[in-house]
Formats: structure tokens, sequence, C-alpha cells
């Protein structure tokens, strides 16, 4: 036997036998590299014409009509032409694939056929996008990367405002960045992950220079472990009010700053003279909104629902942001959840209870992320599919963060919580009222 071909007998019994089940524990890309990408990208060209003409993703440039001896015959066409697609590339956990569509046609077709092609090229998922007209980004998934939390992503991102809250299913970190998209609305039923990616959030933020204020209707439960790095919390639907109000009176103030500096926003405005960053994030939207129906906590509601609107249609220039967590967002909350929804752009929604909250947390974005999201399962905790008024959507798990970590970033950054004045006073205000109420 030749020497060479002696050595790769050698090198394919011994990934056979060991080295390859070491390769796939220590370092699952270069396995997949290996030995799961060669084998998937013959069986996607293999199979792409036969997938396309089952899927409809063929066309025909012959006509399904021939005049044969003065009669017209209408028959099946003979041979569909399937769109040129590009070799498959491959990615650290699968493969992605350009098509370019023949003239006319439109990616909803490939969209439909997503679950068809994950199941030809035997693969977890397919996901599809479309870039630019007449081009179609097929992006396969070999394994669900999102079956378990895995390492954690690097902490600490080091743009303002940017937080790094877990891994995507692309294999890429899942960031929230408010620059980009200003407001959020977070939804899941209970259980589902929602305070840990929350939790994960204000860890991220708590080292940057920005206010962090809460509001916890649920007594503070949640977001009182936050307490030192917050430059303050309303515990109730009340405090929440006075919060909220001194958030307006402070963005006016913004306003003001802007208009005479001649700016449309504070990130124009010199560096000294730039206010600081607030984000304000709500636990359990419904508590804040729901009411026993007398006429003061219905009032109550309504002014910081009206707060709570100013600050997500002015906010965003003036460095104010919104984070709004909560199990559902429908018109039962009243009437103005669903303003306020509509300009939260940035949407992560878990695991729901019913088709409904996931089709209102994100079917006005994409119907294709709603239909996604309902199919997180109670296993996939942290799971989540996120999207933004951008357009795409992506599937995502957010890192675990237990409360020791929660509590020991907020310990560890307390002093970095900026002294917001008319907040404590807003709310030292209130606590007055009460006590002589
Ligand atoms: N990203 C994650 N990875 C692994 N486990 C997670 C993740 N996120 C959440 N969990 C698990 O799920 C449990 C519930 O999560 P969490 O408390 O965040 O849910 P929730 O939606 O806030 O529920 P509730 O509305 O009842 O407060 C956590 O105790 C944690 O063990």
């Amino acid at each position: 036997m030749e020497p060479i071909v002696l050595a790769l007998v050698l090198i394919l019994l011994a990934w056979r036998f060991r080295l390859g089940r070491i390769v796939r524990e220590r370092r699952p890309a270069w396995y997949w590299y290996l030995s799961g990408y060669p084998v998937a990208a013959v069986r996607v060209l293999a199979s792409w014409r036969k997938v396309s003409q089952l899927n409809d993703l063929s066309v025909t440039h012959k006509p399904t009509r021939a005049v044969l001896g003065g009669l017209a015959v209408k028959g099946e066409a003979l041979r569909p032409i399937a769109p040129r697609f590009s070799f498959p590339r491959p990615t650290p956990n699968g493969l992605s694939v350009v098509v370019r569509l023949h003239p006319g046609q439109t990616p909803v077709p490939f969209l439909a056929a997503a679950d068809a092609l994950a199941h030809a090229w035997r693969m977890f998922a397919v996901r599809v996008t479309s870039p630019e007209r007449g081009v179609v980004h097929l992006v396969a998934t070999a394994a669900d990367p999102l079956a378990n939390s895995g390492t954690a992503p690097p902490s600490a991102s080091a743009s303002l405002l940017t937080a790094l809250v877990g891994w995507l299913e692309n294999g890429q970190a899942w960031l929230m960045d408010f620059r980009r998209v200003p407001h959020w609305l977070i939804v899941g039923a209970t259980r589902s992950g929602k305070s840990t990616l929350l939790a994960r959030l204000i860890t991220e933020l708590a080292p940057h220079p920005v206010a962090l204020v809460g509001i916890d209707c649920k007594g503070g439960m949640e977001l009182g472990i936050f307490a030192p790095r917050l430059s303050a919390l309303g515990t109730n639907r009340r405090e929440a009010l006075a919060v909220l109000s001194a958030l307006v009176v402070d963005m006016q103030r913004r306003m003001h700053t802007c208009r005479f500096a001649g700016v449309r926003s504070i990130w124009d405005l010199p560096e000294d003279q730039r206010p600081i960053p607030v984000v304000v994030i709500v636990d359990e939207i419904a508590e804040l909104f729901l009411t026993s129906g007398s006429r003061e906590e219905k009032a109550e509601a309504e002014q910081c629902s009206t707060y709570l609107l100013r600050i997500a249609q002015l906010g965003a220039a003036l460095g104010l942001h919104l984070v709004i967590a909560g199990q559902r967002v429908g018109s039962d909350l009243g009437p103005g959840i669903t303003a306020l929804r509509a300009q939260l752009g940035g949407r992560v929604c878990h695991r729901v209870n019913d088709p409904g909250t996931a089709e209102m947390t994100l079917g006005d974005i994409n119907k294709d992320a709603a239909i996604v999201a309902q199919s997180i399962t109670p296993e996939e905790r942290g799971v989540a599919v996120t999207a933004s008024e951008e357009g795409g959507w992506v599937r995502g798990r957010s890192h675990l963060t237990t409360v020791a970590d929660a509590k020991d970033a907020a310990a560890r950054y307390a002093d970095m919580a900026p002294n917001l004045p008319g907040l404590r006073r807003a709310l030292e205000v209130n606590d007055g009222e009460e006590g002589t109420a």
C-alpha cells in the first residue's frame, strides 16, 4: 500500500474511534468544518434541484401551452429551472447559501420552504433573509446552538449604552444597543427568563456612565437587588408616578439645553455639557397599568401611561431610554399600551402562554418572528426571539445571571450611580405625602 494511502487510512481510523470524539467535545466548530460541513455541502448541492422543484422555488421559461396541429395542448412544464445558488459556505455551526432569484420571483416561497429545506439537508433549522431585492440568503444551522447556555459571552461591552446579553443562534453575540434601538419591550410567560435577561442587562450597563432607574410595582422584589446601582427605584404605582413625572421634567430641561445649543440631540452637545443618559427599566408593566377600578388608581395609571408614552416618543434624542418588561402587552392593560408598544422599536419575546401575545409582541415587526416565538418550549428557559424595527429577527439565549452575580455587580458599581436630584426629591416628597395621608 502506498504510504500516503496508509496515512489516510490511519487518520480515518483514529478519527472514527477517538480523535473525532475529542475534537467534537473540545472544538465543536472544527469538528463541524472537518466532518459535518463537507457531507452537508454535498447534500445541499445534490438535492438543490429536487428540493426547489418540490417547493415551487423553480420556474420554467418554456410555455406550458403549445400549439400542435391547430390544437392548444396544455401540459406540465418539462424542465423547471432551479434558481442559481452559490457554493455552500461553512459557518461555525452550519452553512450559508446565497440564492439569486429569477426575474419576478420573491423571497416568499423560500420563507415557506424553510422547514422543507432543513428537512432535506438534515439541519436543525434554515433561516431565510433577503438583504436586497432578487437575492435570498439561506443560513442553515446543524444543531440548536441555544440548546444549553454555553459559555458566558465576554462581558462589559465597550461601547456606551450597548449591553452584551447572550448568544444568538447564528453564533454571534446578542447585543442590545440603545444608541441604535432606543427603547425595548421584553415579553415572556412566568419562568420564561425575563428577569434573567433584565438582570444581565443591568449587570452589563452597571459599569457604563449611565443612570439606571427602576420601576418595579411588585414591591421592588425583582429590581430591589440592584438598588445600590439605581438612581431611583419606584416600588408602587404612586412612586412610579413620582419618578416618571420627574423624568418628564428632566426631559424638558434636556430639550431646552439642546434648543439653546442649536442641536437636535444630546449626542451633538459637547461632552462636558451632555446630560447623562438614563435607562428606565419597568418590570411587569401590568402592575403599573391594571387598577382595582377606583377613580384615583385609574387616574394614576393613565398618568403613568402618558408619561411613558412621552418618554418613548421624545426620549431617544434626549438620552432617555425605556425597557418595558411584562407577561403580556394586550389592550386589556388599557388604551395606552398599544401606543406605547408602537414606540418600542426593539422587541424580545420569550416563551408565551398564547399565540396572541407573541403576535402582539412581534407581529407588527415580523410575522415569521411571531410564529417562531410560539415554538419556544418551557424547557428552553432564557431562549427568546429578538427583532427590531430595522427589520430581521433572530433567536437568542440570554446568559444566565444569578441573583448573586447581579447583587455583586450592583454593589461593585454602586458609586457609578449618578445622583439625579429631581428623582430623589420626587420620591422624598412622595414619601412625605404618604406619611401625612
Ligand atoms: N438564559 C438562561 N439560561 C438558563 N436558564 C435560565 C435562563 N434564563 C432563565 N433561566 C432559568 O429559568 C428560571 C426562571 O427565569 P426568570 O426568573 O428569569 O423567569 P421570569 O420570566 O422572570 O419569571 P417570573 O415572571 O415568574 O419572574 C431561572 O431561575 C433560571 O434558572
